[in-house]
């Protein structure tokens, strides 16, 4: 992606004289207005005349420290970006200033090309937030001493962020959660490790993570750490030059280098072997890697996003997983629910899935049973959404009609009764148009929409008492004779015929 700086005010903060002149000098030849500050009680008379757009600080100052500065600009709800310069090896204070709110941080010795890239980046994320518009306090020629805009306004997705996040479907808190998480850290450096069952959308998670920051016109690069036949694996994360190994015949280029500018992907990251694992530390720690035979480091510009769904916390006690290497990694967690957990959002994956799928194979998108429905519902579904794409995706082979019917599914042992009440949508309902009519729609068939209503709520109390009939029609009023009837008729699948499962 091409680097070009958009003038911004920059307040650098550092002790040392030599560093800070450094620092401005690096950032003026930018066309940067840039101010300096040699401790922290000067830069707080900088930051209470005008604002900027990005602060560059020193962690250790005579005064106190940089994430203490950091603190406060995030408390007060202001604007700037804060990069911070820890000392060399002090990773605590690095992933405590990104967990505290900082863009991004540097190791000294300070490397300007990344001190260079790092404004840039910041700047760039500053932009996005504010819509684009370069304000006021954009222009050099300081001090402006006027506000850039609301600063405490939620930082808006760009378009492709904002499509991304479209595609991770559901309504449950779990995920509504996930998203406005994703919007909070998509704008800053910190490294993201996504955890959750398979099948629960991770790769959906970290590319939306991509998608929603400043760097989604870089590459996203996707990696399965646990693919990599562990002898090439250096080659492919770092790159090699001709003649590192049998077979090098040219200079190729590693993920890191792919993903420069952008985000790196390390999913299934729990799968990496011990030895590569303290290779990839070092890569975080001093932010270069060198390519396989090569002489030379080079200074990467990657975020790291990495996921597992294995208890990474479980391979640090057992050994097999770096402690500092989970730390670095895990500056941001998110959690992908599995699908057990947000039962409710399953009529709306079904039916996003169904249109996605009829899309790519060019089919018209068909009605769904309502018992289809109950049977996805009474399935403990393991694998997650990636299970139940696969089951639609069958059924949609099987499928002759317009209406997908249980038994398309092939899997005829557990499926329901057929009820002997109509209970089949009307194509024109659309599918799932019962189970997802608003209460103000009128339905084209009020005993089919009220059945599908109440075989929700059915599901819903079973579901909350294991299954246990009895249970569930004491939550509901009814006697346990009721409760047989309703499931009968509306041809719920349930787990075993016992009363008291
Ligand atoms: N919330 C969701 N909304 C829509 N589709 C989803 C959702 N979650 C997962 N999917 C779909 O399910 C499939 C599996 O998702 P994905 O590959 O992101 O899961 P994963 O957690 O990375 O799995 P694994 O751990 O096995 O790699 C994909 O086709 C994805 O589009």
């Amino acid at each position: 992606m091409p680097n070009a700086p958009s003038p911004a005010s920059v307040l650098v903060v550092d002790d040392e004289p030599d560093l800070r002149t450094l620092y401005e000098l690096t950032l003026l030849r930018e066309g940067h207005a840039v101010v300096a500050a040699p401790d922290i009680t000067q830069a707080r008379e900088w930051l209470a005349q005008q604002r900027f757009d990005v602060v560059i600080s020193d962690m250790r100052l005579p005064d106190g420290l940089g994430l203490d500065l950091l603190r406060e600009i995030g408390d007060a709800q202001r604007s700037e970006k804060c990069i911070v310069i820890t000392a060399y090896g002090s990773a605590e204070n690095a992933v405590e200033s990104l967990k505290a709110g900082a863009f991004d941080y540097l190791t000294k010795p300070v490397d300007l090309k990344q001190l260079r890239s790092a404004v840039t980046a910041a700047v760039r994320s500053l932009r996005d937030q504010q819509g684009g518009a370069l304000n006021g306090a954009a222009t050099p020629g300081l001090p402006q001493g006027g506000a850039t805009g609301d600063v405490s306004r939620k930082p808006e997705a760009p378009s492709s962020g904002t499509q991304s996040l479209r595609r991770i479907v559901g309504n449950s808190p779990s995920i509504t959660q996930i998203k406005s998480r994703i919007e909070k850290v998509a704008s800053s450096m910190a490294p993201v490790l996504i955890l959750g069952e398979s099948g629960t959308g991770k790769e959906l998670v970290a590319r939306a993570v991509h998608d929603c920051s400043h760097r989604n016109a870089g590459p996203f690069v996707a990696v399965n750490c646990g693919a990599i036949p562990e002898n090439l694996i250096e080659a492919e994360f770092f790159g090699a030059r001709k003649g590192a190994y049998t077979g090098a015949t040219a200079d190729r280029e590693g993920y890191f280098q792919a993903a420069r500018g952008g985000t790196l992907f390390l999913d299934e990251i729990g799968d990496l072997p011990l030895a590569m694992q303290a290779k990839l530390l070092r890569v975080i720690q001093e932010r270069r890697v060198r390519a396989l035979g090569g002489v030379q480091e080079e200074a990467v510009d990657v975020r790291l996003v990495s996921a597992t769904h294995r208890d990474l916390g479980g391979l640090v006690q057992s050994g097999q997983f770096r402690q500092d290497l989970f730390y670095r990694l895990n500056v941001i967690g998110l959690r992908t629910p599995a699908l057990r957990e947000r039962r409710d959002d399953l009529p709306m994956l079904v039916n996003a899935l169904l249109v996605r799928l009829c899309a790519e194979s060019g089919q018209n998108v068909p009605s769904l049973s309502p018992r289809v429905l109950a049977w996805l519902q009474s399935r403990e579904l393991p694998g997650n959404v990636r299970e139940l794409e696969n089951l639609l995706q069958r059924a949609l082979a099987l499928s002759n009609g317009d209406t997908l019917e249980p038994e398309d599914f092939g899997e005829s042992d557990d499926l329901p009764e057929q009820p002997t009440q109509p209970d089949e949508l009307s194509p024109t309902s659309g599918h799932m148009g019962a189970s997802t009519a608003s209460p103000t729609d009128i339905p084209p068939d009020l005993q089919t929409y009220l059945d599908e209503q109440e075989r929700q709520v059915l599901l819903k109390a079973l579901r909350e008492c294991d299954f246990n009939r009895t249970a569930a029609a004491a939550r509901l009023g009814l006697n346990l004779r009721q409760m047989r009837y309703r499931i009968q008729r509306l041809g719920i699948a349930m787990p075993s015929d016992d009363d008291d499962t």
